[in-house]
């Protein structure tokens, strides 16, 4: 696939459903391309930026490459800009689509020389796979199984040199051997507030809405350190703008919208309400096990602690325990009601 068409590498069952969300080629029209694009993260783009220089200036392919992190903070656009920086093409795929070791060999062997594999969600490889990778990265080499039983054995492929990009959401289930095949880990960490406005504006300018500062303020403020959501809550307040406004993204038209789609001041939407109202209401401020908690929000657990919780822990409205998670008492603040007496030891 060549860079900047995310979503037409066509290798069968191991390439994401992409194409056709709508979400998602809305995402694609707004990712930054280039290294000197991507806003904030000031530590992990100068990292990278001298290993890909250096990768240049030597006319290798870079170390691998492992971008851990929250959903939505930049890991995928930063796999495609390390391509494009290379001039290199860009493979992508993701540890849930591959389901044997095989699918992974099939991929890697045919890969061209320098191209940039982008594995998503690489906590999530199967054990054999993720045993192939070890040997791929380290030797640039598949050994091809061929027979079955008694009879079967391996002939070794060697590969060209090539760079994987790995991406999760989280770094502690990666085993220490695949772990210490990537040269290279930048650790992508929520945005500022003044960073997010300034991928706000970007994105209004591609998108061609006038944004007001203030509005953009706003939204950045609501945004949860997130760029996704920040260019998400855009498009939902550009909407707002044309079917209910003058078409203008003002204060008033980004509280309005915002107000309709139930993002509160404190950037809470809908699923981190019913977090923060099960763990209060139902199990009295915990401690609560994130499976309970989360069939209690009818949510998938990874769900829950990927998407909600990071934000929640961040903001000091939950917190981690080994026995389970607790209500801090700004959660029940934010939630108008009185923090029990009790929480002061369980916090103190
Ligand atoms: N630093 C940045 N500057 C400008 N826009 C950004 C930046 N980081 C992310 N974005 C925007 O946010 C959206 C989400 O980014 P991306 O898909 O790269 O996140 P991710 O970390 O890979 O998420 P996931 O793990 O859920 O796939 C993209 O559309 C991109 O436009």
């Amino acid at each position: 696939m060549e860079v900047g068409e995310p979503d037409a590498f066509d290798a069968g069952s191991v390439v994401r459903p992409a194409a056709d969300e709508p979400e998602r080629a809305a995402e694609a029209a707004l990712r930054p391309r280039r290294l000197e694009e991507f806003v904030g993260q000031r530590v992990v783009r100068d990292q990278l930026s001298l290993v890909l220089e250096a990768a240049m200036a030597r006319g290798r392919a870079p170390d691998h490459v492992l971008l851990s992190g929250p959903p939505g903070l930049g890991k995928t656009t930063l796999a495609m800009i390390i391509a494009a920086e290379l001039g290199a093409s860009l493979r992508v795929t993701s540890g849930p689509a591959i389901q044997h070791a095989g699918d992974l060999a099939a991929v890697l062997s045919s890969l061209d020389e320098g191209e940039v594999l982008f594995i998503d969600e690489i906590h999530r490889l199967a054990r054999p796979a993720e045993e192939l990778l070890y040997v791929a990265m380290e030797d640039f080499r598949v050994d091809v199984v061929v027979g079955k039983g008694a009879g079967a054995s391996a002939i070794p492929l060697s590969l060209p040199p090539f760079t994987v990009v790995g991406a999760t959401t989280r770094a502690g289930l990666l085993p220490a051997p695949l772990r210490d095949r990537f040269g290279f880990t930048g650790h992508l960490d929520f945005y500022a507030d003044d960073e997010l406005e300034r991928v706000l504006v970007r994105s209004a300018g591609l998108l061609g809405v006038p944004l007001d500062a203030e509005a953009a303020a706003e939204i950045a403020s609501r945004s949860r350190g997130t760029p996704r959501i920040a260019n998400r809550l855009l498009r939902r307040v550009r909407d707002w703008a044309q079917v209910r406004g003058d078409g203008h993204l003002s204060l008033d038209a980004a509280r309005s919208a915002l107000a309709v789609y139930e993002v509160d001041e404190r950037g809470l939407d809908r699923l981190d309400r019913a977090v923060l109202d099960a763990l209060c209401r139902r199990f009295g401020g915990g401690p609560v096990g994130l499976t309970t908690l989360a069939v209690a929000v009818g949510e998938e657990p990874e769900t829950v602690e990927t998407v909600a919780e990071p934000f929640l822990v961040r903001e000091g409205l939950v917190g981690r325990t080994p026995r389970g998670r607790v209500a801090l008492p700004p959660a029940w603040e934010h939630l108008g009601l009185a923090v029990p007496v009790a929480s002061d030891t369980l916090f103190g």
